[in-house]
């Protein structure tokens, strides 16, 4: 909402992208403003809910960022640590028959979305090629996942086949999409997305009548449902992961965390460790358990 004070114009709303030093906000009425961050407020990212406030002489000010739910930070070149995206409610891991499904990086997925406190469903695209290249042990893999609770949503991007389901999961939320290379993230983005929030936010510079063109990183969905989409969200990896943060990404080895005998216990090697023994007992995959295996070696 905006209120005027003599010639000041107030307002919240949320950041659609960043180019440069300024930022594109999109107010509550659907309008969109250009606007300098205050100096402090330098690591503002797409996603950010602000206030802003205009300005008589030069372009609108925002001064505040609303406290934030998460945010998804990557190391820029020179070991900066950048907000990406901000106040992500749903991570949407996008797989496929072809390429080959990666399930390590599927849970490497899901670890990312326990470690910032947002939901993770997994979309299996080119359902149309399922009969053809889906292996046994990829249908095994995706019993796993629902089992321990995460939603499965099978779409086809050519004949619009689960988008109408997908597009339910996504209302309310903010919402990214992650996945491989090839896998058909780009299909599902245009599929998801109304014609008028594709077109590139154009904005008038004051005065000279000259344009700046810039592609948004956020996008208005219907259902009060938005996604972040930009090649920086879209190859986002968690990293600094250690074996605490690993295992906590593994929901289902929670029950048994506290009867290990040894409070650090890794679940590997150790005596008495009842994540290995629920493996045993089949009440966790074998599957995962290994996965989990491979991380921890790799870390
Ligand atoms: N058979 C089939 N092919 C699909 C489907 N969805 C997308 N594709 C194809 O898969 C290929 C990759 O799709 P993209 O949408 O470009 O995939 P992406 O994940 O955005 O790929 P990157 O931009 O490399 O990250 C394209 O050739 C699409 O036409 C589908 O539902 N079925
Ligand atoms: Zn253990």
């Amino acid at each position: 909402m905006s209120t005027e004070t003599h010639d000041v114009t107030k307002g919240t709303g949320r950041v659609i992208t960043r180019f440069g030093a300024e930022l594109l906000v999109r107010c509550d009425d659907k309008s969109t403003i250009r606007c300098a961050p205050k100096r402090k407020l330098e690591n503002i990212a797409c996603g950010d809910w602000v206030d802003w406030q205009s300005n008589p002489t030069g372009i609108a000010r925002v001064d505040k960022i609303h406290k934030r739910k998460n945010a998804i930070t990557r190391l820029t070149y020179r070991g900066k640590p950048r907000t990406i995206a901000a106040n992500v409610d749903q991570l949407l891991i996008v797989s496929a028959w072809l390429p080959e499904p990666f399930w390590d990086l599927v849970d490497r997925y899901i670890i990312a979305a326990e470690q910032l406190g947002a939901e993770a469903t997994i979309v299996i695209n080119k359902q149309d090629l399922a009969e053809q290249y889906a292996k046994q042990e990829g249908w095994r893999a995706l019993a796993d996942y629902e089992k321990i609770g995460y939603k499965v949503l099978h779409v086809n991007t050519k004949d619009s086949t689960g988008i109408d389901a997908l597009k339910e999961t996504m209302s309310g939320k903010t919402n990214i999409l992650l996945g491989r290379s090839g896998v058909g993230k780009s299909s599902i983005a245009n599929k998801i997305m109304p014609e008028a929030a594709i077109l590139t936010a154009e904005i008038s510079e004051s005065g000279e009548g000259r344009h700046t063109t810039t592609t948004a990183d956020l996008y208005d969905l219907a259902d009060d449902g938005y996604l972040i989409d930009s090649p920086g969200v879209r190859d986002y990896m968690p990293d600094n992961l250690d074996p605490i943060k690993l295992a906590n990404g593994y929901i289902e080895f929670q029950p048994y965390l506290n009867s290990c005998r040894f409070s650090n216990c890794t679940h590997n090697h150790e005596p008495q460790c009842s994540v290995r023994q629920a493996v045993e007992e089949g009440e966790i995959s074998t599957s995962r358990y290994e996965r989990y295996l491979d991380a921890l070696n790799n870390l």
